[in-house]
């Protein structure tokens, strides 16, 4: 049960024990003063006893002020640190977790989990948890002294107990289900403010702020509805809580009178005993909350410990070997794990390379040929579903993958960029790097420049994701950190993408400098970057059709050179429109 699981994962667990143990301490303090209640009414108080008795209510007051005190505190500590030991376990959960795991999950449900999860997870471990504990533990004593202050009474009152079982059962049923709605509602409603915010420039440009809005307000409202249906299973639950509290007091005021009346029991009996029912009372009365809490407090475990469960990338033990071939691709395909109606789609079919050390490698194929996915099988972000990825002639399945992605650099299409400094940023390609190191990377990359022309130079801070600079500005920044890495194989997925043309011809001639000692291995769209590639692999749906230089692909007339006149026949009427323009 995923409940024990996090009370196991708790550290400072005596605080837990603790607070329940003042609880009960409480509990008996209220025993006792209904004990001397009963005593001062049958026996009567008389001279010297008054100021006894005085003195012993205040020293319980006393120690009741101080248990109570103590156990707030408790409950309060026991609470922060749980949330901080689920925090510090799921972020190191998130950094390892395997790629696969953010294709799957969108941010809005993993930050909702981080967040409100995790609250109410830690809030019924430290509050509605002991609380019940507590009150379950106080309803046996109360109950066992009131058997021993009238058998007939308490067992006629016990009447309720079956009662309130099934009122909490029957009203608490449908809360699980409820609140899991919601809260993936909720994720939603995250995800589509996150989306919003992030293309506010495209739903400005196409005039979407009207069908955003009208979008965000739909899921609003199912999800309000969700919440609205569980708090009227919370509001029915307080309904009954009356019923449960009043019938055991009816019950107990017309049978304790007419015992009382015909001499049965004692006044003072009656007495306490009607202040001890409460303390039975209450916890029936409060069952079907309860219930209710826990199933809603389940739904967050449940979630919190997916996030916990899920599988780490495997680390093996295996050393680096250096050898001259640095890739080796045997007969892999590969699918992702979405099936449609014909099973799992296929998206790279029995592929062969071989990357020997120091080539330069080229990609080339149309739009969603499975380029992009070889690149996550190279680093190992995804495992090839038959076949085998081998770097330094070792498959990836033994090599600790982090060891593997230390030997490559990346370059993405869309360069992400931290919350930080320029400097900062470039920086996270060597851990520890200078300034001069940076600065030494960004000229390299051809960016030293535009970052000096900012405000504060390379101590300027970037906007979240990068929005104070342009495309190409991005991209620059994310070679010069690559370059900085300063690793033996270079992966870069369309980098001249973004670039204008004289930024893309001064970075190739960088990569051109760079690749002499190193792997270079690209995808490449513009097929005029890539004529000095030592091989070219051409895809299609997922299989290599073509492999060869420049010049043999050329002369084989197959797809590739069709892609290439085609791309030549676009720059020649581009040139002919720019030049008949300048006319
Ligand atoms: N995470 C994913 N889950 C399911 N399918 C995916 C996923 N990522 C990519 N695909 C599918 O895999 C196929 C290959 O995509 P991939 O991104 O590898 O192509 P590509 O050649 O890099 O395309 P492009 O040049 O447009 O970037 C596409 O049909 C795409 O829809």
């Amino acid at each position: 049960m995923n409940l024990l699981r996090i009370w196991k994962l708790a550290e400072h667990k005596t605080l837990f024990v603790f607070q329940v143990l003042m609880n009960i301490g409480l509990a008996f303090i209220t025993i006792a003063v209904s004990d001397f209640t009963r005593k001062a009414v049958d026996q009567g108080i008389g001279g010297g006893q008054i100021s006894t008795t005085i003195l012993k209510f205040v020293l319980l007051t006393l120690i009741g002020t101080v248990l109570s005190y103590g156990s707030v505190i408790c409950q309060g500590r026991f609470s922060v640190l749980l949330i901080e030991r689920l925090r510090n376990m799921t972020t190191a959960k998130l950094v390892n977790a395997e790629y696969g795991f953010y294709e799957k999950e969108t941010t809005g449900s993993i930050s909702n989990r981080m967040l409100r999860d995790m609250t109410c997870v830690a809030d019924y471990m430290s509050g509605g948890m002991p609380e019940f504990l507590t009150n379950i533990i106080i309803f046996a004593c109360c109950f066992m002294y009131l058997l021993k202050v009238n058998l007939a009474m308490t067992l006629v009152s016990a009447i309720c107990i079956p009662m309130a079982v099934i009122l909490a059962k029957k009203v608490a049923s449908p809360t699980y289900d409820t609140i899991e709605k919601f809260e993936t509602k909720i994720d939603e409603v995250i995800e589509i403010a996150q989306d919003t915010i992030h293309n506010v420039r495209v739903e400005k440009v196409y005039g979407l702020q009207d069908l955003r809005k009208d979008y965000f307000d739909k899921n609003i409202d199912e999800a309000t509805a969700y919440y609205v249906k569980y708090e009227k299973l919370v509001a029915k639950a307080g309904g009954y809580k009356y019923i449960i509290k009043a019938m055991p007091m009816l019950i107990c005021i017309f049978i304790g009178f007419y015992n009382s009346y015909r001499g049965n029991i004692t006044s003072g009996e009656l007495i306490a005993f009607v202040l001890l029912l409460q303390n039975v009372s209450k916890p029936l009365s409060e069952l079907t909350r309860y219930v209710t809490e826990f199933k809603e407090a389940m739904v967050s475990v449940d979630r919190m410990m997916q996030i916990v469960d899920v599988k780490e990338e495997a680390f093996g033990e295996e050393e680096e070997k250096e050898k001259s071939l640095v890739f080796e691709l045997k007969d892999i395909s590969f699918s992702y794990d979405v099936a449609d109606e014909q099973g799992n789609k296929e998206i790279l079919s029995h592929i062969n390379m071989q990357i020997s050390q120091g080539k330069a490698i080229a990609l080339v194929g149309a739009s969603g040929s499975g380029k992009s996915t070889l690149f996550k099988l190279l680093m190992g972000f995804h495992k090839p579903t038959k076949g085998e990825v081998c770097l330094y002639g070792r498959s990836l399945n033994d090599w600790d993958i982090e060891k593997a992605r230390r030997q490559m650099a990346y370059v993405a299409q869309d360069t992400y960029l931290f919350e930080g400094t320029v400097a900062e940023n470039i920086g996270y390609g060597k851990e520890g790097a200078t300034l001069e190191e940076i600065i030494e990377a960004a000229k390299k990359a051809y960016a030293n420049e535009f970052i000096m022309a900012m405000p504060q130079g390379y101590q300027t801070v970037i906007s979240e994701r990068g929005s104070n600079l342009s495309g190409g500005q991005r991209q620059r920044l994310g070679i010069a950190r690559a370059l900085l890495k300063d690793a033996p194989i270079f992966l870069l997925d369309e980098m001249t993408s973004a670039l204008d043309v004289e930024s893309e011809k001064l970075i190739q001639k960088a990569i051109e400098e760079y690749s002499k000692s190193k792997t270079v291995i690209l995808i490449a769209h513009r097929l005029s970057t890539i004529r000095q590639a030592d091989e070219i692999y051409v895809l299609d749906q997922g299989q290599v059709i073509e492999k060869g230089s420049h010049e043999d692909l050329i002369a084989k007339s197959g797809m590739y050179s069709k892609l290439y006149s085609n791309q030549q026949n676009q720059i020649s009427y581009k040139e002919m429109a720019t030049s008949e323009d300048t006319l």
